[in-house]
């Protein structure tokens, strides 16, 4: 494997970096983005992965979100993938919550998605075997993203609880089981066994969790997509009957945009550092 770098540019003292390489788990070429700040011209540094939501690619977050100042003050490095494979080879479909731009983060049961549809394993398992070797990476990380990416960061932080210091998510996709979007995206990507969908679903993982790590939520009381689609409720519900102390919070007049993650990436990313370097 070898990454191609595509582009970079000088951003608060370090680099914000577009790569392209062959994903061995998704069977296709994937391009990723990645900000290194200051601190990694001299040294290793630790990486939050931050999973965007439905019809977005790696740039969404690196456009608008205003990370990378507090990154770099921090010494935080961000991954920021695409949400699913890509190309004319791999399956798709014209909506716009299924298909590429929607992987949803599952490993793809059913055809005509298992060949290519594999996102699960390739942010838990390529990523963070590849970019430490390529770039100034430790081996420590976090994970945080919002909505479809939301539930992406939750659900993989509860199934591998040990591999993420701490998690973060703005207006997460909490019970994906029940709500529209996760059942057409499961049904297609998975099939008809609802046991199947409970792997990654947030609320069904955390009801069942020992081991939590140290988890953020924030979610906007005017978001359009809440309750139907997000069910943050479901979410309190399982931390309330697995007795994980998690922090999920409504902030009043926000919206589901980025303009609502720009005004609390400061504080997810200070959560994070808290964790990133004890
Ligand atoms: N296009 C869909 C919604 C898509 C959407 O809101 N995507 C969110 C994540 S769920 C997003 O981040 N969009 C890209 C952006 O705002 O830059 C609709 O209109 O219902």
């Amino acid at each position: 494997m070898s990454l191609t770098q595509l582009a970079e540019s000088r951003l608060f003292g370090g680099r914000q970096l577009k790569f392209e390489h062959f994903a061995n788990t998704l069977s296709c070429k994937m391009q990723l983005s990645v900000y290194l700040p200051p601190q990694a011209e001299t040294q290793k540094v630790p990486a939050l992965y931050w999973l965007s939501g439905l019809t977005c690619t790696d740039e969404n977050f690196s456009v608008k979100a205003g990370a990378q100042r507090i990154a770099a003050e921090l010494g935080i490095a961000l991954i920021i993938p695409d949400t699913s494979p890509r190309g004319e080879l791999v399956a798709n479909d014209p909506a716009y919550d299924l298909g590429q731009g929607a992987g949803f983060y599952v490993n793809a049961t059913e055809a005509p998605w298992t060949a290519h549809y594999r996102m699960y394993d390739y942010i838990s398992r390529e990523l963070p075997a590849i970019l430490p070797v390529a770039l100034p990476l430790t081996q420590v990380k976090s994970i945080s993203g919002h909505s479809m990416g939301g539930h992406g960061a939750l659900v993989l932080a509860l199934r591998q609880p040990a591999a993420y210091r701490s998690v973060s998510a703005f207006s997460p996709i909490c019970q994906p089981s029940q709500c529209e979007w996760g059942r057409k995206a499961f049904s297609n990507y998975l099939g008809d066994n609802v046991a199947d969908w409970l792997e990654y679903d947030a609320s069904a993982l955390l009801a069942k969790a020992t081991m939590v790590p140290p988890m953020l939520v924030d979610q906007g009381d005017q978001d359009q997509f809440y309750p139907a689609q997000l069910r943050t409720e479901a979410l309190i519900d399982a931390a309330a009957s697995s007795g994980a102390k998690v922090d999920i919070r409504f902030q009043r007049g926000y919206d589901h945009s980025y303009y609502f993650i720009s005004s609390f990436i400061e504080e997810h990313l200070r959560f994070h550092a808290r964790y990133l370097f004890e």
